[in-house]
């Protein structure tokens, strides 16, 4: 679970007393997500999401992915602002770490979604990319194809306890994709990690985009490929959903058609998205002690994926073959 800041119901009780939202009737810690702590808070007058930042999210980023979320809510896009104190501020410190009160939205995130759902969601993400171009933020992407083998460089020879050979595998793809990077294609704010899990909905309609804190300027494309990465295969990356790949693209498409430049560019996006989850989840699966309060995601679930992007590619990798 993903509590790794506890709060006092006395803190959270002074916390509060800062805000017109009521006084606190419960909060529960969210057992869902691994990066940040997030408790559902409960007052006399409506429900909230309290976070903590931790680990990834700096506190000098915030005001961006804040701004960013008043931009899009502004736009009418479902995403969730943070709620300002009595003195106008959004940005608090609360035991110790960064912390907002975030407005709570309806809906659940999905384990497995269905085409028509891809559509919807597919459809969002063109939506929010068509809302930010009169956004003037920027912030470079933290997790970007940069910054991949710095990271693969920082997790080293570890990487073979999790597969053996997986460092030199992992170097050998991302050789090609660095070669291969269609940095020219459009760049705009984009999400970079909308997973199943950040998109909150109700039957086939979203009624949520949530969990910005990776969001920056990068390759507007990039952030679909790692929306196809995410959504359209099982939890262990062995199986691909192909229609719900395609889903994804379709309802992206009526906001932003894809050119015959960006099919092509396609599969290197996504087997970079790939290289980018393995890493990031490696990185904490190396670095988590074994007893902490989180449940760690499989990196090989995404390293299995580039056996459907690049396929030609991973027949020659040994811990792919
Ligand atoms: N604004 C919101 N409204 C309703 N529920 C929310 C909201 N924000 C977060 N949640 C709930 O809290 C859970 C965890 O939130 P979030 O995805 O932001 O956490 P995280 O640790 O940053 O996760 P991740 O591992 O995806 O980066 C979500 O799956 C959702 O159930
Ligand atoms: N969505 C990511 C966590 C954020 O880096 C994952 O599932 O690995």
């Amino acid at each position: 679970m993903a509590v790794y800041t506890q709060v006092s119901a006395e803190a959270l009780a002074r916390f509060l007393a800062g805000f017109e939202v009521g006084e606190l009737v419960s909060a529960k810690g969210i057992a869902e997500g691994v990066e940040n702590s997030n408790y559902l808070v409960e007052t006399t007058q409506d429900r909230f999401i309290l976070t903590l930042y931790e680990k990834r999210v700096s506190a000098g980023d915030l005001p961006y992915f804040l701004a960013l979320l008043d931009h899009l809510a502004a736009t009418g896009l479902p995403v969730p602002p943070a709620i300002a104190d009595r003195e106008g501020r959004a940005i608090h410190t609360l035991e110790g770490r960064p912390a907002c009160l975030i407005r709570f939205l309806p809906g659940v995130s999905l384990s497995h979604p269905t085409p028509a759902q891809a559509l919807a969601a597919g459809d969002a993400m063109g939506a929010m990319h068509a809302a930010v171009a009169d956004f003037d933020g920027h912030r470079d992407n933290s997790m970007g194809q940069a910054t991949w083998r710095p990271l693969l460089d920082r997790c080293g020879a570890s990487l073979d306890a999790i597969a053996p050979g997986l460092h030199a595998d992992i170097a050998h793809v991302l050789t090609r994709i660095e070669a291969d990077w269609p940095a020219h294609l459009d760049r705009c704010a984009i999400h970079a990690d909308l997973f199943p899990d950040n998109v909150l909905m109700l039957g086939d309609r979203v009624t949520g985009l949530i969990d910005f804190y990776f969001a920056c300027t990068d390759l507007r494309l990039y952030d679909l490929a790692v929306m196809h990465a995410a959504w359209s295969f099982d939890s262990t990356g062995r199986d691909h959903d192909a229609a719900v790949g395609d889903a994804l693209i379709e309802g992206y498409s009526r906001h932003y058609p894809l050119t015959d430049d960006e099919r092509g560019a396609f599969a290197t996006l996504a087997a970079g998205a790939c290289i980018r989850f393995t890493l990031s989840r490696a990185w904490d699966w190396l670095n988590t002690p074994a007893d902490a309060l989180v449940t760690r995601k499989d990196p090989l679930a995404f390293w299995r994926r580039l056996r459907v992007y690049d396929p030609n590619l991973a027949s020659l990798l040994k811990t792919l073959a």
